[in-house]
C-alpha cells in the first residue's frame, strides 16, 4: 500500500462554494433500500445503544443497530419495531446457538430489514457460513459483515452474499486488539478504510476511531457510506453506560464488547472500560453532526454529501494510536 494515513494526518481541501447557506446542505443517505437523515450509526454495544435509544432513533429518521448481547430479547424487539411500523436492525454472533436464532425467526415469519454479524474476526469461514445461512433462510435481509481490514476480506465476505462490510479491526476507542495480539488497522484506519472500499462494489460501513465530527467527512471522503461511532455517543443522558461522579463531575462507563466487563470473564480480552465525559442529550449531538456536516459538504462545493468524496486532500502527517493512551 502507497500512503498510510489516519483521520488526524488529513485535511481535506475546500472547493468553491455553491449554498449560500449551510442548511442547504443535505446530509442524508440511502442505505439498504432506506433513506436516513446522517451516514452515521452508533456503535452496536451495549453502553451504546438499547431498546430506548433504537425505538428512538428509528422514529427519528437515524439509522441503528442492535446488539447482540441480551440474545434472548432480540425476537421481541423485532417484533415490537414491525408493529409499530419502523425496521428492525439487529446484530448477531456465529455460534450454533445464532443459527437456530436466524431459524426461529423465520419460523415466526419475522424479517429483520437489517442483520449484523458482529465478530472481532469477520475475515473467516464461521462469518461466509452465517451470510449463507441468513440469506437462505431470510432473504429479505440487508446484511451487513465483519470487522475486517483488508480488501480480499471485503470481496469475499460481499461473494459470499453480504449486502455491506463493516471495516475497522483495533481502531476503538476502548479496544486494546492493537496492543494485545499486534494486528489491525489501529493507527492507519482511515488509510485502510479507503484500501478497502477501492476493492468494494457494495456500501461500507467504516467501523471505530472517529474521535471528531470532522472524522465523518474524511470516512465518507475515504469511500465510507455509512460511519459506525462508539465513544462519541457514550457520555449522553440516554447512554445505557452507568452514571459516575468524580470531583463532582458526571461520566459515563463506555466499556468494549470483548471487555471482561462484557464477557463476565477474564478469557480473551480485547478490550477495556473507560469513563467519557457526560455530555447533555444524544439529540443535540445528533443536531451538531448534521450541522457540521452540512458544513463539511459546503466546504467540499456542493450541496450533498457526494460532493465530498470527491475532494482533494493533504497528508499532514503521520502517528499512531489515534491521540489516545495506550491503556
Ligand atoms: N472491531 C474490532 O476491532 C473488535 C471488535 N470486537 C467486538 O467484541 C465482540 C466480541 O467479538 P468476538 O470475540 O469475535 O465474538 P464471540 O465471542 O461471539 O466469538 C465469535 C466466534 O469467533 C471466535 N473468535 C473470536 N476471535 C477470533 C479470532 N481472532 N480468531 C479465530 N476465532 C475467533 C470465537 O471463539 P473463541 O473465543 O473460542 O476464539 C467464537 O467462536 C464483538 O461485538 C466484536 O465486534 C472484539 C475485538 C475487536
Ligand atoms: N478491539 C475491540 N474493539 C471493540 C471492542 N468493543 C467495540 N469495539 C469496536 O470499537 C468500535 C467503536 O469505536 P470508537 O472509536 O468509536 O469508540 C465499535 O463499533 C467496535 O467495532 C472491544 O472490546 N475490542
Amino acid at each position: 500500500m502507497e500512503n498510510v494515513f489516519d483521520y488526524e494526518d488529513i485535511q481535506l481541501i475546500p472547493a468553491k462554494c455553491v449554498v449560500n447557506s449551510r442548511s442547504e446542505c443535505d446530509t442524508s443517505i440511502t442505505f439498504g433500500g432506506r433513506k436516513f437523515k446522517l451516514p452515521v450509526v452508533p456503535a452496536n454495544m451495549q453502553t451504546i445503544i438499547d431498546e430506548t435509544i433504537a425505538l428512538k432513533l428509528a422514529e427519528e429518521g437515524y439509522f441503528y443497530i442492535m446488539h447482540r448481547f441480551q440474545p434472548e430479547k432480540r425476537l421481541d424487539f423485532v417484533k415490537d419495531m414491525q408493529e409499530r411500523g419502523l425496521y428492525a436492525s439487529i446484530s448477531v454472533g456465529v455460534k450454533e446457538e445464532e443459527y437456530r436464532f436466524i431459524e426461529e425467526l423465520a419460523t415466526n415469519n419475522l424479517t429483520p430489514e437489517y442483520i449484523t454479524i458482529d465478530i472481532a474476526h469477520g475475515h473467516s469461514n464461521a462469518v461466509i457460513e452465517m451470510i449463507q445461512h441468513i440469506k437462505k433462510t431470510l432473504p429479505g435481509s440487508f446484511v451487513i459483515a465483519g470487522n475486517v481490514g483488508t480488501p480480499e476480506a471485503v470481496r469475499e465476505l460481499e461473494n459470499a452474499g453480504a449486502d455491506a462490510t463493516k471495516v475497522g479491526i483495533g481502531p476503538g476507542k476502548v479496544c486494546i486488539t492493537k496492543i494485545k495480539t499486534g494486528f489491525g488497522t489501529g493507527g492507519w484506519q482511515l488509510a485502510a478504510l479507503r484500501w478497502c472500499a477501492k476493492a468494494a462494489s457494495k456500501p461500507i460501513i467504516a467501523d471505530g476511531g472517529i474521535r471528531t465530527h470532522g472524522d465523518i467527512a474524511k470516512s465518507v471522503r475515504f469511500g465510507a457510506s455509512m460511519v459506525m461511532i462508539g465513544s462519541l455517543f457514550a457520555g449522553h443522558e440516554e447512554s445505557p453506560g452507568e452514571t459516575v461522579e468524580r470531583d463532582g463531575k458526571l461520566y459515563k462507563e463506555y466499556f468494549g464488547s470483548a471487555s471482561e466487563f462484557q464477557k463476565g470473564e477474564r478469557k480473551n480480552v480485547e478490550g477495556k472500560k473507560m469513563l467519557v465525559e457526560h455530555r447533555g442529550s444524544l439529540k443535540d449531538t445528533l443536531i451538531e453532526m448534521e450541522q457540521d456536516l452540512q458544513s463539511s459538504i459546503s466546504y467540499a462545493g456542493g450541496k450533498t454529501l457526494d460532493a465530498i468524496r470527491n475532494v482533494d486532500y493533504v497528508i499532514v502527517k503521520n502517528s499512531i494510536f489515534n491521540g489516545d493512551k495506550v491503556y
